[in-house]
């Protein structure tokens, strides 16, 4: 099957005698567009510059051979940091400099706060309840209270402290009982990370975590892939050609029962608990606090079972749709991207050991021979921190960031149509060489003495986006990252898997789906330093 590659991710080309018909249907479609368009007054706006396009297909020619937040930052410094695009049926306007992202993010915010409606959303959704994606309104609003206050609060984040620790301590003593011999340490990392969140969301009880994870993995999988289809939307019967909208959909329903399965179980066990007192479990993982919000709040929304599935809230849909959607949600949006700073991280510091070595050094002073790293240690390891920042910056996982125009605007002169596809390129952001100095070396020093933050008051510096629809999931990450990095450092010395010698021989492919992570799994051998703690040592 002809592949067009898109996002370094193929996207199969529907079979030529499908093409054709498409194409023979949509110049008839686009003719009949073009009569009305004339009267129209976007017609006479001022779009930014942007490649050539071609009739139906538009500019995605220019996006063959590169992934695309480097094939987009290729066009921009051809047609400038602010640009429009046409993507099929898609017009995207390309952001590429921090002026264009302040107008975009801050000044005129309330009119970029929505997202793009994509077809990976609608197929692994419940009925479109998932928040991340949800349009921007009350709806929305609702939703990340809930997440923030329930999940993501400070104070949250810190009640997770002894899963954190547990789980992180657990893969250490796993990767020193490899004794030296080569491992795959991008599966452990994101092991951890996948049963810290399991067992945030679920409790650490739950006999469906297992199911539950592996089923997330696939979510993953199958998420980051766009297809032909996407880019043509009016064109409905094109997504009869999808395979993989037809996987997406089994899956869902596999994830559906797993999940019906955990709400069950946990309503029984919050049954007995609010019989005695009004109230959550103390210490409730996130579906319990979601079903004690359906029974108790008097929200404009109802939790539905949907929501709590992608642990949501929403308008009444269906009886059944009351309860799961924030669950997969905060699962499948929270966990890779940890795993990915984290694969990048170490990958940087295995080519520049001058950095590794300034890491170890900082940890292994500070501890001083204590077996065990605690989160109460890491407030004082500003290179460790300065490290993180340096990952963000050269390897943001989001590399593009999504946003729509909820409304007509102008940006930097030019109009932004309403329902215009916004990318933000924050990969590019953090490579430019106007904001950055050495932009392309790895070196956290440059984060020590300075104010820039990714809490959203650097506009060339967005891992984590900016504006109201900033990741609410900052401090959840960060401590997880922190933790398992020193962790990982203060223990072992590292090599290479395959015995070759650093730091020349790391590759340091690239591919993208939704995130950007490495290519191939970094194959490790770790050197143990300080003696293990028993497992007594460690916070109940
Ligand atoms: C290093 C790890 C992470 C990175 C780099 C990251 C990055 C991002 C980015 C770039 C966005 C879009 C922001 C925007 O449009 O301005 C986002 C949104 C979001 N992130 Fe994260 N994220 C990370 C971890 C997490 C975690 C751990 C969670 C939760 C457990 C989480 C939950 C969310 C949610 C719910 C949204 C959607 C917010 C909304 O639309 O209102 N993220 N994240």
């Amino acid at each position: 099957m002809t592949k067009f590659v898109l996002c370094s991710t193929m996207i199969p080309l529907p079979p030529p005698h499908v093409f054709l018909t498409v194409v023979i249907i949509f110049l008839f479609l686009a003719f009949g567009k073009k009569k009305r368009r004339s009267t129209n007054k976007d017609s006479i706006s001022e779009l930014p510059p942007g490649p050539k396009r071609l009739p139906i297909i538009g500019s995605l020619l220019q996006m063959r051979g590169a992934s695309p937040h480097q094939a987009l930052n290729n066009l921009a410094m051809r047609h400038g940091p602010i640009m429009s695009l046409q993507l099929g049926e898609i017009l995207a306007i390309v952001i590429t400099s921090p002026k264009a992202v302040m107008e975009i993010l801050k000044i005129h915010e309330p009119a970029f706060a929505q997202r793009p409606r994509l077809g990976v959303v609608e197929s692994l959704s419940y009925e479109y309840s998932s928040f991340t994606f949800s349009p921007y309104g009350e709806y929305w609003r609702q939703m990340r209270k809930i997440c923030v206050l329930e999940f993501l609060s400070t104070k949250r984040v810190m009640s997770f402290r002894s899963i954190r620790e547990q789980e992180v301590w657990n893969m250490i003593k796993a990767i020193g009982d490899f004794d030296e011999k080569p491992f795959n340490l991008s599966d452990l990392m994101l092991s951890v990370i996948n049963k810290v969140i399991a067992r945030a969301l679920l409790g650490d009880r739950c006999k469906y975590q297992e199911e539950f994870i592996s089923l997330m993995k696939e979510v993953m999988l199958l998420s980051g892939v766009l297809e032909f289809p996407d880019l043509f939307p009016s064109m409905k019967f094109l997504q009869y050609t999808s395979r993989v909208k037809l996987a997406r959909e089994r899956l869902h329903h596999k994830i559906d029962v797993i999940l019906n399965y955990i709400i069950e179980d946990h309503k029984a066990k919050l049954e007995s608990v609010i019989n005695n007192e009004n109230k959550p479990p103390a210490g409730g993982d996130l579906v319990d606090m979601l079903l004690h919000l359906q029974k108790t709040s008097d929200l404009k929304f109802y939790i539905t079972m949907e929501v709590i599935k992608n642990v949501t809230m929403k308008e009444p849909l269906s009886e059944r749709a009351q309860t799961l959607s924030m669950t997969q949600e905060l699962f499948s949006v929270g966990t890779e991207s940890s795993s990915i700073v984290l694969e990048w991280a170490m990958s940087e510091m295995l080519r520049n050991p001058r950095v590794m070595q300034k890491a170890q050094l900082e940890i292994r002073d500070h501890l001083n021979g204590k077996s065990l790293v605690k989160e109460s240690d890491i407030e004082s390891l500003g290179y460790l921190k300065a490290v993180v920042k340096e990952t963000l910056r050269l390897h943001p996982p989001i590399p593009l960031v999504p946003r729509e125009a909820r409304e007509r605007c102008k940006i930097m002169g030019y109009d932004i149509p309403s329902k215009a596809n916004i990318i933000i390129n924050a990969w590019a952001l953090g490579r430019d060489a106007e904001n950055w100095i050495n932009p392309e070396e790895f070196l956290p020093e440059r984060f020590l003495e300075s104010s820039v933050d990714f809490k959203g008051n650097s506009f060339h510096y967005i891992p984590f986006g900016n504006g109201r629809r900033i990741c609410p999931g900052i401090n959840y990450a960060i401590a997880g990252i922190e933790l398992l990095l020193a962790q990982l450092l203060y223990h072992f010395d590292w090599g290479l898997g395959d015995g070759k010698k650093l730091p020349y021989v790391l590759d340091m492919e690239e591919t993208f789906t939704i995130t950007l992570r490495r290519k191939n799994p970094l194959v490790m051998i770790a050197k143990s330093r300080i003696k293990f703690a028993d497992e007594g040592t460690l916070p109940a």
